[in-house]
């Protein structure tokens, strides 16, 4: 298929085709805004008062929407509690009433046993109705939070790069636990609470209406003492209560930076330091909760107060009313424990209102992730093209990698004057207009002082970054306009650090492509140079490498990233060689298995070795984001100028350790 070169050009036209419909004002525009914007949720969470009233309610209808899915189970809840709730309210009706028939006996047993009766199948029906409610809304919540959380990892893994750069794993972390956990509670548990206090308590005021409405009066008289206490309450704990919340969450991400990078710790003999860090933030998450007990315990005890004042102030009056004959014993005493149900119901009810003010921060944590759109979406559905013949092409959801590898790309890479700052660093430019052609089948090292931008070079050919200005070409088309996940796949890395997963040897080589068989993966492995050293381990190819592959030597690590590449078959490959000297003998084999997945693919490699850089077609030097010189090696050592210093410095040296 012919093919016309396509150049690009950036109008807001293209811009939007990429950009999806704003859900919340805190959908970023552009790279350099994502800073602005993660810095503002940061400020949002430590500052109560920032989030103004529509964040504010529209956070209340995503968290009322994350129910939407459990309709069925909720109206099963809804059902029970409306029941368990009139049960529970008939019962000091039937209390009054067999009182009353205690009194007056003379009717005989038989009325008493059948209330005593009636009061047992409703005990009976109240248990099974309980039971129910609590089994209805504690699975309701256990859905909701498998799915919110889901969903929130999902978010946190598809945000651009730069989100990460700005937010830490722990503080994530927090948020697909602690916070997800809240939200859980807040949503069912809470909300259920709050609607059987508010059922009850209607409920409780209808029936003590229809019993004596004046002995109602008489114990509204404290409502107004209640309310004013309750208000100066919940105004105070409100911020205190985001504190304790944000207090917890720092010290947990500061536990999980430690224990992830245990090993820097212990060689700088820092663990005493890094306990005071994290109990500096427990003690002062403690003060504050301190101060929030303290005003919870004075508000508990005032609403007890203000509640034995009142069924005094009832048991004073319902008593004279009884003395005068207008109301029967058994009356008062259903009176007496309707107001105490009240009254629990008010206590309950302020409690939940306390779990609501808790739920705030973590609402707006997490609703500040799953609103957030990445600058850079992992996948352009329906609209992603082939450089080619510039074809729509389909994502499959299973995520199966063959139908990603084009074989009828060339894989020729350029960059057009790209300058580029990371988002987080201001205007500070690592690159300035940086020019550069990766050639299909051709090798090119990039050099030069660290710092100078080498490996920005890659992040930027993955997209894990967009340039401020310029672009950057695959076969001539502006890689923007490519599905970014299209182009990670043609795209193989093997870098300084290869990154492992936990699991077994075998897990991580297939890890690009799941789909291969052991037979691919031995030969793959083969081909790295790296199934001898597998095959030696004791349990071989179901070794577990360890966390992030810290049982592997850095060699076997490189070697495993290695055959994992060669499995992934891609055009591109980018290097970035390791600068830790391996031995001669796990140097050799890296680079005869570098040098077999080299063959007919479009390279760049970082190059830290002597052999990789004279053997590469051409070599670039790197200085503060410009290239300063290019050429072959021999071409450059003859040119006198900073590679061959670089030479003489470093890679010689290197060599010369060598040999
Ligand atoms: N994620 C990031 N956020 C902000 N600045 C960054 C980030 N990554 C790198 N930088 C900065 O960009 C500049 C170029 O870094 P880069 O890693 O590209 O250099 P390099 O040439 O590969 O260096 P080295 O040879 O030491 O690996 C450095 O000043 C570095 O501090």
């Amino acid at each position: 298929m012919k093919r016309t070169p396509h150049t690009p050009t950036h109008t807001e036209d293209d811009m939007e085709m990429f950009t999806v419909e704003p859900l919340t004002p805190t959908t970023p525009s552009a790279p350099g805004e994502v800073q602005r914007i993660d810095e503002k949720i940061k400020k949002d969470q430590s500052d109560a008062k920032s989030s103004n009233n529509t964040t504010t309610r529209a956070q209340f209808r995503w968290l009322i929407g994350q129910c939407r899915h459990e309709l069925l189970y909720m109206s099963f809840a809804i059902i029970a509690i409306i029941v368990a709730s009139g049960i529970n309210l008939s019962i000091p009706f039937f209390v009054g009433k067999l009182i009353d028939s205690i009194q007056t006996l003379v009717k005989g047993k038989s009325e008493l046993y059948l209330l005593v009766g009636t009061l047992g199948i409703l005990v009976l029906f109240m248990s099974v109705f309980n039971g129910l409610r609590h089994y209805f809304i504690v699975i309701t919540a256990e859905r909701i939070v498998v799915r919110l959380r889901g969903e929130l990892f999902r978010k946190v893994i598809e945000q651009d790069i730069a989100f990460f750069d700005v937010h830490k794993t722990g503080e994530l972390m927090n948020r697909l636990s602690s916070d997800a956990d809240v939200l859980r509670m807040t949503v069912t548990v809470n909300v259920e609470t709050g609607i059987r206090c508010i059922l009850d308590s209607i409920g409780c005021i209808v029936i003590l209406v229809a019993l004596s409405w004046k002995l109602l009066l008489i114990m509204l008289l404290v409502v107004p003492v209640v309310a004013v206490g309750a208000v100066i309450y919940l105004r105070f704990v409100g911020g205190l209560s985001r504190d304790v919340q944000d207090e917890l969450a720092t010290a947990s991400e500061i536990a999980q930076e430690t224990i992830s990078n245990i090993r820097s710790v212990r060689s700088l003999a820092k663990e005493n330091k890094q306990v005071r860090f994290y109990e500096d933030n427990i003690n002062q998450a403690y003060n504050r909760a301190k101060h929030l007990t303290l005003a919870a315990a004075s508000f508990t005890g005032g609403m007890m107060l203000a509640a034995g004042i009142c069924i005094l102030l009832v048991v004073a009056y319902g008593g004279t009313m009884v003395l005068n004959g207008e109301l029967s014993t058994g009356q008062l005493t259903s009176f007496v424990l309707y107001s105490g149900f009240i009254a629990m119901s008010l206590s309950t009810g302020s409690g939940v209102y306390f779990e609501f003010l808790k739920a705030l921060g973590a609402t707006e944590r997490v609703y500040s992730i799953i609103t957030r759109i990445p600058t850079i979406p992992i996948s352009h559905e329906n609209k992603i093209v082939n450089p080619n013949d510039i074809v729509n092409h389909v994502i499959s959801e299973d995520d199966s990698d063959e139908d990603e590898i084009d074989s009828t790309m060339r894989g020729e890479l350029s960059f057009h004057d790209v300058s580029f700052s990371y988002p987080t660093r201001g205007e500070k430019k690592v690159l300035t207009d940086f020019n550069l052609d990766l050639i299909p089948g051709k090798v090119v090292a990039l050099v030069g002082e660290s710092g100078g931008g080498k490996s920005t070079c890659i992040q930027l050919l993955q997209r894990f970054y967009d340039p401020d200005s310029g672009y950057i070409t695959l076969d001539g088309v502006d890689i923007k306009e490519l599905d970014p996940t299209f182009l990670r796949k043609n795209i193989g890395v093997v870098s300084q650090e290869p990154f492992l997963f936990g699991t077994s040897v075998r897990e991580n080589i297939k890890y690009a492509k799941d789909t291969v068989g052991d037979d691919q993966v031995f030969e793959a492995a083969r081909q790295a140079n790296a199934h001898q050293f597998i095959q030696q381990f004791p349990n071989g190819y179901d070794t577990l490498v360890g966390e992030r592959g810290t049982q592997l030597s850095g060699g076997q690590k490189q070697r495993v990233a290695i055959a994992q590449a060669i499995l992934k078959k891609p055009k591109i490959l980018l290097l970035d060689e390791a600068t830790s000297a391996l031995d001669s003998e796990s140097e050799h084999l890296v680079q005869m298995a570098l040098e077999r997945l080299m063959k007919g693919r479009t390279v760049l490699v970082i190059a830290h070795r002597l052999s990789t850089v004279k053997n590469a077609d051409l070599v670039c030097v790197i200085s503060k984001g410009r290239i300063v010189e290019r050429g072959t090696h021999n071409e450059l050592v003859k040119q006198n100028g900073m590679y061959k210093q670089l030479v003489e410095k470093q890679l010689l040296s290197e060599d010369s350790q060598s040999k």
